[in-house]
């Protein structure tokens, strides 16, 4: 089945679209990346967007125009992607959507809001489209989140000691794969988030990332304004967790500079990289964890990755390259295969990780031109993926 997966994460610069052949061959799923695509956010779309996150209040309108908006920009996205990666053909579209609001309350997920209304996506493509794939794992008693938990389980199964997947996005998050045990997954706090709420505000919005970690190489760590955020009891909630923007947001930065003032931008910048370096670090010392596949924006930031690989000496850190997933395409191929899960009738939510009752069957189905045909459910979930460069037979 050759499906597309669509993301754009809590940084919400871009729409990602990555498209792959899957076939289920046993208990091993085998998938062949067909390339990836990402085409930024229209500038009014993305203004949209920072307007109506939180701490901001927004209109019932403004969450209309975003979900149509939202969804038309993810339709022009696949279009391109069923011709540019796909050869003109595909099966299935896999959108994750906008996410608006992660509702977390006191360590419960209570509802998680992703725009981008599938119809749009449908209607461009004709084919048959998987989206709102957090709502049943939240019904579940689950986090709805991280998702990516079921390709990295199935990827890293196969590796010695106890590897870990680690995606620096504007949030991070951690799966946890040690043999014997249940598969552990969720977010350690911030990745770039703050760093970028950092940037935009010291630069007027003139930019909106710190650029190969200049800056924060630039800068002195702050231990007293460090002090204050590892303050923040979210590090020390046990997983399952899940968190977002709705919590590290500018104002939020702020607040901690009025506790701990540090009038050196770029030392705030150096100060956020290493909260980064030591939660996540934290987190994988917590669970054992020997080695490190990262993936995301935040891997090509080459001060934060040093500070991380400083935090953890002897744990080698590599590219989610060296499993045939490219950083970049990561997500957008985890969201392709779950949608792929769903329309043969499996689970794609690993409960371990996000402390649902049970493995939801994940997503909502919105047909395409033609009527919606499902192959018949698979006989059992997959235990291994296997990436490979070859066609599938
Ligand atoms: N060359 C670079 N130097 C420094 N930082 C970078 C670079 N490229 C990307 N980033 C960081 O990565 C961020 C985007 O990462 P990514 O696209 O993985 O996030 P996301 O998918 O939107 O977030 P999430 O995974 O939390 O949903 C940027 O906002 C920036 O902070
Ligand atoms: C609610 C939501 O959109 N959560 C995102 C966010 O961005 C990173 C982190 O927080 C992660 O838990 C999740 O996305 C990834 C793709 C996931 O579900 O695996």
């Amino acid at each position: 089945m050759r499906v597309i997966g669509l993301m754009s994460g809590t940084s919400y610069d871009a729409v990602e679209a990555a498209a792959a052949d899957l076939v289920l061959a046993g208990d091993v799923l085998r998938m062949r990346p067909l390339g990836h695509l990402s085409a930024p956010y229209p500038g009014h779309l993305r203004d949209l967007i920072a307007g109506a996150l939180p701490p901001s209040a927004t209109t019932v309108r403004a969450v209309t125009e975003l979900d149509t908006g939202v969804g038309q920009a993810f339709a022009e996205v696949a279009v391109r992607a069923v011709r540019e990666l796909c050869d003109g053909t595909a099966d299935l579209v896999v959108s994750h959507g906008q996410t608006l609001y992660h509702w977390v309350e006191e360590g419960t997920v209570r509802g998680t809001l992703q725009l981008g209304r599938p119809a749009w996506i449908a209607e461009a493509t004709g084919l048959p489209v998987v989206s709102d794939l957090r709502s049943a794992d939240v019904a579940a008693g689950g986090q709805g989140a991280p998702l990516v938990a079921m390709t990295d389980v199935l990827a890293l199964s196969a590796l010695p000691g106890v590897p870990a997947a680690l995606n620096l996005g504007g949030i991070a998050n951690v799966t946890v794969v040690a043999p014997g045990t249940a598969p552990l997954a969720f977010d350690t706090g911030p990745a770039n988030a703050l760093m970028d709420a950092a940037v935009r505000h010291f630069t007027g919005g003139a930019c909106e990332y710190d650029e190969g970690g200049r800056r924060a190489a630039a800068g002195r760590v702050d231990q007293a304004l460090l002090r204050v955020l590892l303050g923040d009891p979210y590090y020390r909630r046990p997983a399952p967790k899940s968190t977002g923007k709705e919590l590290f947001h500018l104002p939020y930065l702020l607040d901690a500079l009025a506790a701990a003032p540090v009038p050196e931008p770029d030392d705030v910048l150096a100060t956020l990289a290493r909260l980064t370096a030591v939660t996540v670090a934290d987190a994988c010392r917590a669970h054992g964890v020997t080695r490190l596949v990262v993936s995301g924006g935040g891997a090509h930031n080459p001060v934060l990755m040093n500070m991380l690989a400083g935090e953890l000496p002897g744990v080698p850190l590599g590219s989610s390259d060296a499993l045939g997933l490219p950083p970049d395409a990561k997500e957008a191929l985890a969201f392709a295969l779950l949608g792929f899960l769903t329309v043969n009738g499996l689970p794609g939510a690993v409960p371990s990780g996000t402390g649902a009752r049970r493995a939801a069957l994940l997503g909502s189905l919105t047909p395409g031109h033609a009527p919606l045909r499902l192959p018949e459910p698979a006989a059992a979930p997959p235990r291994l993926l296997h990436v490979t460069d070859e066609p599938l037979v």
